[in-house]
């Protein structure tokens, strides 16, 4: 029934037994996240799931449609991302990831920053080794390898909190990661000296005996140790020195090179340390130690003197003033000396924890200018879960369920509370609280104001006035007592069941959290929290031949300076501890917060082993839900409105989504009331308050996605009209093209024309002419001819010319023509001087208007021009010819005569 509901608020029944139901099913599924409002409920699959964290997920998570449905940690990364990039509610983002020991909390970050490196790689294209993502995610096995632990609840324990803030310019898609900052909080610095049964140190000390080459452990002292007190080399596991390889090369490429010799060296000398124990001289009331070989290469590694060493274990300063002389006596008993042997080991083990860290911090820091960008944060907040144990929960946990305990507080109060004072006042529905939630306020005070648990604990460091352990117990008893006193929904702190044979002093106390009831052991809580470092452990350790132990000491010397109070006192741990949960809460205020519960679904439950079914603790998921507060998580979110932005800004970002056209005059307030109820589906999601706008992620979801449609629609008619516009202009080209071919073929086309017309005149003028020059030649030659023929006659032949008058007869009778018979008369063909006689003797040519008679040797010929006009045919050959008709066809007129 419940089986494929991604978001628990959408459960018909809000109940702890469907809550628990639906989750259930789920994880047997294999579906490990599902959302409960804007909060991602993770859990702890145990064991690596092929796929669930591929790069092909980073790119499906990427996509923005997918980050509402699927409930996935890249899925809530995504969408931290979005806030961050499109300014959507604070400026700054953060990831609370809480849950138990061993519930996922490291490994979701881990993925978290892997999604995010991700993100800037493809923006970047190219990964450059120095990119922040890349030295980000380099870093991380050299911080585990410092400050994780085998424990007995997690393999892999984070023994410290971690916040990782990720620094971020630009706007929108040009959002750049630009620098990092690790922060920690609380490293659990007493496991360097002792171990609870079944746990170990420090991974660092396991990887370096099982990794380091012989040579450097000879140069170590580290060769032929039967036992290492601190480090046991038998529990050394398989892995380590594959992981030794991994710790070192992240130290090369972070470039702490000149770091990883002297941070072996002193690692080593720690477990030397460790290995020294004092035994009584009660003659000499003075202490010696049997391992004087490892007290030898302790203080050679550290570059101290063995017996001076030796002295600031078994000795004792006091200094009653700053001006009277120091007084000296020997330790009391072994046990302190050992604490203040284990002292030495914590501190220095602390400050090479810190000045790693330093280092890491500097090569990811990037001088951002913040003149021209504002730099946004995104912050990954990794806090150790709520701790309980059946025995022996000290300072440590109380620390721990004290940061829970404020971070659960920030959520009711900050969230919860707010949200329905807030809404209330906006006059939108307001949510209904538990009551109880919010009395836990009062816990928070319990713990940490002046009359408290951190009151008493610190009252009695300062005053240092030699109470033992159970007279602190009655006094944070008493003073919860007197506290819890009226608040019904607050139980008086329980005494703790003492047996009714033996009458021992209390030293248990027990304090009612919101995840459950933790009672503290009060045993060596005063010194715990006093965290003393003898001053002569200090001044010893400045004079260190060791430069590395120095600049340690260096650093350590001004924070033992800056943490000291008013008064001239030594802050205490937990006074430290709540000052820096101060500043946290001071972070996470100014950021949008999104929570990551990690569940770890059994407690009990073999890794690899068992099937999730099997894996299934119905009791203890519950009791996880309710310290996680999911369950008041699904109830505020289901009516709650995450998001929230100015009319200004709602208008601005989202009018698009309007459907009136806009109007300078028009607020802004109306644009968004027109908007929500243009759409039905956005009515429930997004509601405009008397001051800004609220939305659920789903709302802003749907408003995006509109939004995008609709750009993306308007983008396509511009689109689409542009293009129109082209094709037109193409169209108008074409044309114009074509028409100006027209009009240059017409002109070339009567240029043609006219060449040719042109060009046949000018054949015709020199067909013409030829025939003129053809006509010449014959002229001649015939004329050549006649007179040489007459020349031959009058030569040789008597023959006498007949008289001009006969010729004249002769022609008049010939010729049809009766003005020529007219004209040729022998008188007037004299007179007129038209018979010319030729210079051969034989010749007579007469001529007339448009005849001529030629006669010559009895033959006269009668040539008339035809009245018709010559016709020449002209052939591709160029050969002129001129067309003579038969002689049929002569006009008349036209004859040849023979005489
Ligand atoms: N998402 C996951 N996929 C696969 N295995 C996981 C996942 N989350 C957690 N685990 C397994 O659970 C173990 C514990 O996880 P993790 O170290 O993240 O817990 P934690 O809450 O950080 O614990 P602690 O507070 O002690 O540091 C891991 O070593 C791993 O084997």
């Amino acid at each position: 029934m419940h089986e494929n509901i991604e978001d628990l608020t959408h459960l018909q029944k809000l109940e702890t037994s469907t809550v628990l139901q639906c989750l259930r099913s789920r994880y047997k599924q294999k579906q490990f996240y599902t959302w409960a409002g804007p909060t991602l409920v993770a859990l702890n699959p145990l064991k690596d799931v092929p796929g669930l964290y591929s790069k092909r997920m980073m790119e499906l998570f990427a996509h923005e449609s997918f980050t509402y449905k699927t409930p996935h940690v890249f899925a809530l990364g995504q969408r931290t991302l979005r806030h961050l990039q499109w300014g959507l509610g604070k400026t700054h983002q953060a990831i609370v990831v809480n849950g138990e020991s061993g519930a996922g909390k490291t490994c979701n970050a881990l993925y978290l920053l892997s999604f995010f490196a991700a993100m800037e790689t493809n923006n970047n294209e190219v990964p450059n080794s120095d990119n922040i993502e890349v030295l980000l995610c380099r870093s991380n096995p050299l911080l585990e390898a410092l400050g994780n632990a085998q424990t007995l609840r997690n393999e892999n324990s984070s023994r410290f909190g971690k916040l990782i803030r990720l620094v971020y310019i630009g706007e929108g898609a040009n959002t750049q990661l630009v620098s990092a900052h690790i922060e920690t909080y609380l490293l659990e610095s007493t496991r360097v000296a002792r171990q609870a049964a079944g746990e170990r140190n420090f991974h660092i000390f396991y990887q370096m005996l099982a990794g380091l080459p012989e040579s450097t452990k000879a140069e170590l002292d580290l060769l032929n140790v039967p036992k290492w007190s601190i480090a046991s080399e038998r529990d050394c596991n398989a892995m380590d020195e594959a992981h030794f390889h991994v710790t070192v090369a992240a130290l090369e490429q972070l470039s702490l090179e000149d770091t990883t010799q002297q941070l072996w060296k002193l690692l080593a000398a720690l477990l030397h340390l460790g290995n020294v124990e004092f035994v009584v001289n009660k003659e000499a009331n003075s202490w010696t130690t049997d391992q004087q070989n490892h007290l030898e290469s302790a203080a050679r590694l550290l570059g101290l003197n063995s017996n001076e060493l030796f002295q600031l274990f078994t000795v004792r300063h006091f200094q009653a003033g700053s001006k009277s002389p120091a007084v000296v006596r020997p330790c009391s008993s072994q046990n302190e000396c050992a604490t203040r042997r284990d002292t030495l080991i914590k501190l220095l083990y602390r400050m090479t924890f810190d000045t790693v860290l330093e280092n890491i911090n500097r090569k990811l820091q990037h001088a951002v200018d913040s003149t021209f960008t504002i730099p946004k944060y995104l912050c990954i907040l990794d806090l150790y879960g709520f701790e309980s144990f059946e025995y022996g929960n000290s300072l440590e946990q109380l620390c721990i369920n004290y940061a829970n305990e404020r971070l659960q507080y920030y959520f009711t109060v900050n969230y919860l509370k707010e949200q329905q004072l807030h809404l209330a006042n906006e006059g939108l529905t307001a949510i209904k609280l538990d009551e109880n939630a919010l009395d836990k306020q009062n816990l928070i005070s319990f713990l940490d104001g002046p009359v408290s648990v951190f009151g008493v604990l610190n009252e009695e460091c300062y005053l240092n006035r030699g109470c033992d352990d159970s007279q602190v117990c009655i006094r944070i008893q008493s003073s919860l007592n007197e506290r819890t006193r009226g608040v019904k929904s607050m139980p008086p702190s329980p005494r703790m069941p003492r047996s009714s044979k033996i009458k021992a002093p209390p030293v248990e106390f027990a304090i009612s959290h919101y995840a459950g009831l933790v009672s503290y052991s009060t045993v060596a809580m005063l010194d715990k929290n006093r965290d003393y470092i003898p001053t002569e452990m200090v001044s010893a350790l400045s004079k260190s031949r060791n430069y590395f132990v120095k600049l340690l000491l260096g650093k350590d010397a001004l924070i033992v300076n800056a943490t000291h109070t008013m008064n001239g006192r030594r802050h205490t741990v937990l006074a430290k501890f709540k000052n820096s949960l101060d500043n946290l809460m001071r972070i996470l205020n100014v950021c949008d917060v999104h929570y990551i519960r990690c569940i770890r679904p059994s407690l009990s439950a073999p890794y690899y082993t068992t099937s999730p079914s099997q894996r299934w603790d119905e009791d203890y998921v519950d009791a996880q839900l309710n310290a996680c507060g999911v369950i008041d998580t699904i109830k505020v979110s289901s009516f709650g409105y995450p998001i929230r932005m100015s009319h200004e800004e709602f208008a601005s970002r989202y009018k698009y989504l309007s459907t009136k056209r806009p109007k300078e005059s028009i607020e802004a307030i109306e644009i968004c009331r027109e908007i929500t109820e243009s759409y039905v589906q956005l009515q429930n999601e997004i509601r405009v308050g008397k001051s800004q706008m609220y939305a659920t992620e789903k709302g802003i979801e749907l408003a995006e996605r509109w939004k995008f449609r609709i750009r993306h629609q308007a983008a396509s008619v511009i689109q689409r009209w542009w293009r129109e516009r082209l094709r037109r202009q193409r169209a108008a080209v074409t044309l114009q093209n074509w028409w100006r071919t027209v009009v240059r073929t017409r002109a070339v086309n009567r240029v043609k024309r006219w060449w040719k017309r042109k060009r046949s005149t000018a054949q015709m003028l020199s067909k013409v002419r030829q025939i003129c020059v053809s006509v010449r030649i014959v002229q001649r030659t015939v004329r050549r001819w006649l007179i040489r023929t007459r020349a031959i006659r009058q030569k040789s032949a008597q023959i006498s010319l007949p008289s001009t008058d006969s010729v004249a007869q002769v022609v008049a009778d010939e010729s049809c023509d009766h003005d020529v018979k007219l004209q040729v008369s022998p008188k007037w063909a004299e007179n007129n001087n038209c018979a010319k006689l030729t210079q051969s003797p034989n010749l007579i040519s007469l001529q007339l208007s448009r005849t001529n008679f030629f006669y010559s040797v009895g033959v006269i010929s009668i040539r008339r021009p035809p009245t018709v006009r010559a016709r020449f045919i002209t052939r591709k050959t160029c050969l002129p010819f001129s067309f003579i008709p038969p002689r049929s066809q002569l006009p008349s007129g036209l004859t040849d005569a023979y005489l």
